[in-house]
């Protein structure tokens, strides 16, 4: 084998109140990576926000990973994924890197596994390991984080509209505003409505699915950077998504939906964002099934 190539897909982390432990993975967008033996390692970026990736190694996740998994590669990134877009830009890179050295290599890790080196990976970019976009990325459906644990569930066939306005949110900015503490009352909404989420997953039901999605710790503190959140939100809900989330730190927006109105919900969403002078770009796709090998 002189070569492997993968496909690793976008991800929205939290899923609402699952702040930094849920993420579920979208078929679109999705980044392109190819990786082969080399005498060093180098990164190549193309794509989308090229630009503003890193090539040295030690910065860009992809680099990262290889650099842990310690081999000496070429590694090529066709970006699909807008940096910045709360779409798990910087996870898609390490996750596909990591299954793709763990392949041409023959290393033998299982997915756990390989989610644990490639949120190594996410480092590079968020100054901190973690894994909640990585998980998706390899594993595929909706999954939880928690420790040193990492598990994932299918989900019942449902749309995901992702609706990404032309606004800059840093994850870093989005932290900032978090309160380190919060009051009782919250903590019980908010873990409510994360057992109502994995509730809804195990029964299948994407309408319990969409109910946990809103009203939660992750929307109270960052809806405020999205500018027309609320109109974008009730727009979606009142043309019948099962619910609406900021995918991870945003500004994307994610609303679960029926597949046959994903269409008329992504225009209803765009037009809203238009009103309040947003451009934005939309994406109607589907829950992901992991690092494909293509
Ligand atoms: N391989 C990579 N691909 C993309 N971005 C990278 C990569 N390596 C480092 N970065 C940096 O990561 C940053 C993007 O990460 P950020 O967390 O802001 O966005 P995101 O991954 O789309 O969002 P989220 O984590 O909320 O889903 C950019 O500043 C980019 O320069
Ligand atoms: N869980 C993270 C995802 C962003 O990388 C956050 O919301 O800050």
């Amino acid at each position: 084998m002189d070569h492997v190539r993968v496909k690793a897909s976008a991800t929205s982390a939290n899923l609402g109140a699952g702040f930094d432990v849920l993420g579920i993975a979208l078929e679109d967008p999705y980044d392109i990576i190819e990786v082969r033996p080399a005498k060093e390692l180098t990164i190549k970026v193309e794509g989308r926000g090229a630009a503003s990736i890193p090539q040295e190694p030690e910065k860009n996740t992809a680099g990262v990973v290889a650099l842990e998994m310690g081999k000496n590669v070429s590694i090529k990134i066709k970006s699909g994924i807008r940096p910045g877009s709360g779409l798990g830009s910087s996870a898609a890179p390490a996750a596909g890197t990591a299954v793709a050295i763990n392949e041409l290599f023959s290393m033998g890790y299982t997915k756990e596994e390989l989610v644990w080196i490639a949120a190594k990976g996410e480092k590079a970019a968020a100054g901190s390991i973690h894994a909640d976009n990585v998980a998706p990325c390899i594993l595929g459906g909706i999954t939880v984080v928690c420790g040193n644990y990492v598990n994932s569930i299918d989900v019942p066939e449902m749309g995901i509209v992702a609706i990404l306005p032309d606004i800059i949110v840093s994850t870093k900015v989005a932290r900032e505003v978090l309160p380190k503490t919060v009051p009782l009352e919250e903590m019980i909404n908010n873990i409510g409505k994360a057992s109502m989420l994995m509730l809804g997953a195990g029964k299948k039901d994407p309408h319990i699915i969409g109910r946990s999605l809103m009203e939660t710790f992750n929307e109270k503190y960052r809806s405020r950077f999205i500018k027309g959140y609320s109109d974008v939100k009730d727009a979606a809900m009142e043309l019948g998504a099962y619910g609406v989330a900021i995918s991870g730190s945003g500004p994307t927006m994610i609303a679960l939906s029926p597949v046959e109105k994903c269409s008329s919900i992504a225009d209803a969403m765009r037009k809203k964002f238009t009103l309040h002078g947003v451009d934005s770009e939309a994406y109607i796709t589907c829950t992901g099934k992991g690092v494909q090998i293509i």
